[in-house]
């Protein structure tokens, strides 16, 4: 398969270096900077289930210079949506689908306006993952991934044949039935997971032991369900106490790629995340008190500063 990585971050290059290895024609699409450091210090996944080094990756600076295209993989931060969308456009003119990766859900509704509903594929991805000072990817967690699906009837047969790419690959592919829903659970999930940690500063173990503190975590999930049920994704009590049972189950260092930016001094996705539920629940007329509070206190740190970030 034709693929390119739109971003060679974490992901980006997590997930193109394995299905180079697997030996599909992946193409990584960069600015300049990010070219020359994969460049000069290569493109190299040190992982749990396996390193890996992929000699001569095909790097694009420009869109023009992509070769054919049938899948296109997003994976920038929520705050580089806008600037994509034009690039986007281009590659879906040409015949490419998108398969978006991000973490939340306003994105999808956002690219399925800006570029129509069969152009874009639902995805999101389980796995824990940054880039090293060298820009090498470092992969630590079990899981390493892709939940993904159509959402509309043309993409059926990319789905297959995703589904062959992924099955050769050292990552896993899980083809969702229900990926709207799959979509909405790890959405729900993240803005209680990013918005606690990160809020409080804290890893998942500190703020199990407290109560309060884990009432206020199970509370976002309550809202987060109410606001997807507006949306006819069909989340109930059961889905809440999954969740908090996955959540007992994390380590008690676990903590959210949000929180490790906030310790990091690096820019925040708060906006995409708890910004746009608070955004969805406006259109809904619905209130959403506790993630209105997380997003307030996270807000501050939203753009990044080293010198702020407390470790
Ligand atoms: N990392 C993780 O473990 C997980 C992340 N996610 C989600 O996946 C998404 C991506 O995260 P992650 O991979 O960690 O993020 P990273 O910050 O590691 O990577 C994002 C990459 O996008 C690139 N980028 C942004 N805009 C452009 C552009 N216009 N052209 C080319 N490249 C661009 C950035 O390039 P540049 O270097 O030039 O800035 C950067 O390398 C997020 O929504 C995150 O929440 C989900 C699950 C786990
Ligand atoms: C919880 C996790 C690591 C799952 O992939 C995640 O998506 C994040 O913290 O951003």
């Amino acid at each position: 398969m034709n693929i390119v990585m739109f971003g060679a971050g974490a992901l980006g290059a997590y997930y193109g270096g394995r299905w180079a290895e697997a030996g599909q024609n992946v193409s990584f699409l960069v600015r300049e900077k990010r070219k020359k450091q994969i460049e000069e210090q290569g493109l190299i996944i040190h992982s749990v289930a396996g390193d890996y080094q992929l000699d001569h990756p095909k790097l694009i600076v420009d869109p023009d210079e992509a070769e054919a295209c049938d899948l296109l993989v997003l994976s920038v931060k929520g705050y580089h949506l806008n600037e994509t969308l034009p690039i986007l456009k281009k590659f879906v003119a040409s015949g490419a689908r998108v398969l978006p990766l991000l973490n939340g859900i306003e994105h999808i509704y956002r690219l399925q306006e800006e570029l129509g509903e069969e152009a874009v594929l639902g995805g999101l991805a389980f796995i824990i993952a940054t880039l090293d000072e060298k820009g090498h990817v470092v992969h630590t967690s079990e899981s390493h991934d892709i939940v993904y699906g159509p959402l509309h009837p043309s993409q059926e047969n990319l789905c297959a044949q995703l589904e062959q790419v992924m099955q050769n690959s050292n990552m896993k592919g899980n083809l969702s039935r229900m990926i709207s829903k799959s979509l909405w659970q790890k959405y729900m999930f993240i803005t209680a997971f990013s918005g606690v940690t990160t809020a409080a500063n804290l890893p998942i173990g500190r703020i199990r032991e407290q109560e309060d503190t884990l009432l206020l975590f199970r509370s976002v999930l309550h809202e987060m369900a109410t606001l997807a049920n507006t949306f006819d994704i069909d989340l109930r009590d059961e889905d809440i106490e999954e969740t908090m049972s996955r959540v007992s189950g994390l380590s008690f260092e676990a903590t959210s790629s949000m929180h490790q930016d906030r310790r990091k001094g690096l820019n925040l996705e708060v906006d995409h995340l708890q910004g746009g539920a608070l955004r969805l629940a406006k259109q809904s007329g619905l209130s959403l008190p506790h993630i209105e509070t997380l997003h307030a206190l996270i807000k501050p740190f939203e753009s990044g500063n080293p010198t702020t970030g407390t470790k």
